[in-house]
């Protein structure tokens, strides 16, 4: 169970996370959604602790993750293609996660079939070097790797992102059967409402580092709340950007008037001159 506690993360003035409090619980499978900015990867940074908080804490299983190192044992995440080695081959960057986490390279081979039509002949055995894939490819390799030790907690930024349309829906499908058969607890976070809503029980909704809904999400339920939420914003940005066309046009047509006094102070030095 993670519980997130008075958690406060500010970049100058901004405001990039603060929860009050909020519980995920073993075997939830959540789905982040907010805007551009909401702060949805800098929550997961600091679940993972690679952020160090202003304010308060998150718990895993009731360890404080910026102060004891027990939960990296049961969690694994891919926020981006930082996690990767791109020095490595895909097999060989497999099989040194899989020994972090005491795996035969049998074991290894063996956790990587269910992923074949994930990868799709284009993962393994191309013998070229991570930073040679493609983000599409790379963003394979990240959630493959992740999901590996089969940790019962998995943290997923935009696992949609650079996918193709069958990748999207094949990860849709691996990770509901992951979070099933594991009963392990999955967050991911997208911009793609209906993939959220396919795949995730519970929404949390973040707007400026706040989590100002929590949904649940039976039989897609979800849907019509997140579409109208988010054209809701879509439509106030619209009226925000005629309001600024209108100031702008004002302040247009009152050039002419405004030129006149610059004209007459160009015109009054050489008058000066002259006169000198
Ligand atoms: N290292 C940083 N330095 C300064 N500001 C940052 C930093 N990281 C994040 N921010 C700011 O914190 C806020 C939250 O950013 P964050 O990346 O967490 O949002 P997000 O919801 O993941 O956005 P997106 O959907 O665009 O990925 C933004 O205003 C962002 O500019």
């Amino acid at each position: 169970m993670i519980e997130i506690n008075q958690l406060q993360k500010n970049f100058g003035e901004k405001k990039a996370v603060d929860i009050e409090k909020y519980s995920i619980y073993q075997g939830d499978m959540l789905g982040l959604v907010g805007n551009n900015g909401a702060g949805k990867t800098t929550l997961f940074r600091l679940i993972l602790d690679l952020l160090q908080a202003d304010l308060g804490n998150v718990t895993i299983n009731d360890i404080d993750v910026s102060k004891n190192e027990d939960w990296k044992q049961f969690t694994g995440a891919f926020i981006d293609d930082g996690f990767l080695i791109d020095y490595l081959t895909p097999e060989e960057y497999f099989y040194f996660i899989g020994k972090m986490y005491g795996l035969k390279k049998e074991e290894v081979d063996e956790r990587l079939l269910p992923f074949e039509r994930f990868m799709s002949n284009e993962v393994l055995g191309q013998k070229k070097f991570i930073r040679n894939f493609s983000a599409g490819n790379k963003q394979k390799i990240g959630i493959i790797s992740a999901m590996l030790h089969h940790p019962q907690l998995l943290i997923l930024d935009e696992p949609f992102n650079f996918l193709d349309p069958s990748s999207q829906s094949i990860i849709k499908h691996l990770l509901r059967k992951y979070n099933e058969d594991h009963h392990a607890t999955v967050i991911i976070s997208s911009h793609n409402l209906n993939h959220t809503v396919d795949v995730c029980p519970r929404i949390a909704l973040m707007e400026n580092g706040v989590i100002i809904r929590d949904i649940q999400n039976e039989n897609n339920s979800a849907e019509k709340e997140l579409e109208d939420y988010f054209n809701v914003r879509v439509e106030e940005e619209i009226e925000e950007e005629k309001m600024e066309m209108t100031v702008q046009e004002t302040a247009i047509q009152e050039v002419p008037v405004q030129e006149t006094p610059v004209q007459e102070t160009i015109v009054q030095p050489e008058e000066k001159e002259e006169q000198a």
